[in-house]
């Protein structure tokens, strides 16, 4: 049975969708310490920035509901949580979501510490604090997603004066749906919302090399819906975005991100920079969907943004389902084969950082933030009232 979710938890027990076995296959892990879930991001079997930092915070919360803590006072409870928590940060760096979570972990159990100092139970009240913080962690993720759906939809539709009898083609990058977040998504949320009000013509994917989130992934999810839509290669867009002619006259480019840093400067999937620059050029808009969770007001720009890098393999190998000589697919078998002489030298950044004067909007779950006359962003409006 084909799913969206690629998270499922009760309390003591985590499910995690491998994405490296879709389209084709389901399966999911299950994901019940800190070290499985560093495992499960570095390798990429959870990717996309809030999807990543619910993996990490609930892992954990999975292992102290099960007894993995071995700490005995309070002093000592924090102590480990901390450590654990300083180890899954370094899984994958870029994405700001999985440092602001165990920020708010790492000051919820101090919380609770501090409240609980003279209790007998201290311990159980500072892990419990951890454990129910890490929940609301994922059911605030749902939440923020649906609200950037219809923020976005509501900034798109006012721009273009959308209505059913004048919808909007748009172009997305890499996987931001319910594979990359806890369902609906960021900027595939807002297509979900743009195709939920019916004032979306049709939706373009790129493929998104080198990890091809959009081929295996953003096609599964777009398909899964019923909505409209078609994959390009990444080298496509460039020509696509050139025509402007029905049904590919695109409106918009809309993306995720990992990390929206104080100027708007915004680091996400490799690839985006240059979506950027060519919406620029050919005159559509180019919109940014992150919940506050993705902003780091501490970074000023994007030139300070940590670049994570991947392994060669990720280009110069691929994996799929079996195609059998008659065409059909063989969803049993796999098969992993070289596609480039291994011997070459690889460059394998998995983000770039797009530049805050080529985007013309941000969409979070507070609202959509835009450029003043002064041509900077204001985050800060929208991280106040957090
Ligand atoms: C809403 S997901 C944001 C972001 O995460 C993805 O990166 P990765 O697949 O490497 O985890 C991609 O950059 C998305 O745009």
């Amino acid at each position: 049975m084909a799913t969206l979710q690629a998270i499922k938890y009760k309390r003591g027990k985590l499910l995690v969708l491998d994405q490296l076995r879709l389209p084709h296959e389901h399966h999911y892990d299950e994901v019940s310490t800190a070290e499985e879930a560093f495992d499960c991001i570095r390798s990429m079997r959870v990717r996309g920035a809030p999807a990543i930092a619910i993996v990490a915070a609930l892992a954990y919360a999975v292992e102290l509901h099960n007894g993995g803590c071995t700490a005995t006072t309070p002093e000592e409870t924090i102590a480990q949580i901390e450590s654990r928590l300083d180890y899954l940060k370094e899984s994958r760096p870029t994405a700001v979501d999985l440092s602001n979570a165990i920020s708010l972990l790492k000051q919820a159990a101090r919380a609770a510490k501090r409240e609980g100092l003279a209790h007998p139970e201290a311990k159980e009240a500072i892990l419990n604090s951890y454990i129910e913080t890490a929940e609301k962690i994922l059911a605030k993720d749902l939440e923020n997603n649906t609200s950037i759906g219809s923020y976005g939809t509501s900034w798109l539709q006012h721009q273009y004066m959308l209505s059913s009898s004048r919808t909007i083609s748009v172009l997305t990058h890499c996987n931001t749906g319910s594979l990359a977040t806890s369902g609906h998504g960021t900027a595939l949320g807002i297509i979900r919302t743009l195709h939920a009000r019916g004032l979306l013509k049709h939706a373009y994917c790129t493929e998104t090399r080198p990890y091809n989130q959009g081929s295996r992934l953003t096609s599964f999810e777009l398909i899964f819906e019923g909505i409209p839509a078609t994959l390009i290669t990444d080298s496509m867009a460039g020509a696509l975005l050139s025509l402007h002619k029905e049904p590919m006259n695109i409106g918009a480019v809309i993306v995720g991100a990992d990390r929206v840093v104080r100027n708007g400067d915004t680091a996400n999937k490799i690839g985006t920079y240059a979506l950027a620059v060519l919406a620029r050029h050919h005159g559509v808009k180019f919109v940014v969907a992150a919940p506050t969770t993705s902003i780091d007001l501490e970074t000023e720009t994007g030139a300070d943004i940590k670049i994570e890098e991947r392994k060669p393999e990720e280009l110069t190998q691929i994996s799929g389902a079996v195609v059998n000589p008659d065409g059909s697919i063989d969803t049993s078998r796999t098969a992993r084969v070289a596609i480039a002489d291994q011997r070459i030298s690889v460059w394998n950044p998995a983000f770039d950082v797009t530049p805050h004067a080529l985007i013309d909007a941000i969409v979070t779950e507070k609202g959509t933030v835009v450029k003043g006359a002064d041509g900077k962003f204001d985050l800060s409006s929208v991280l106040q009232s957090n």
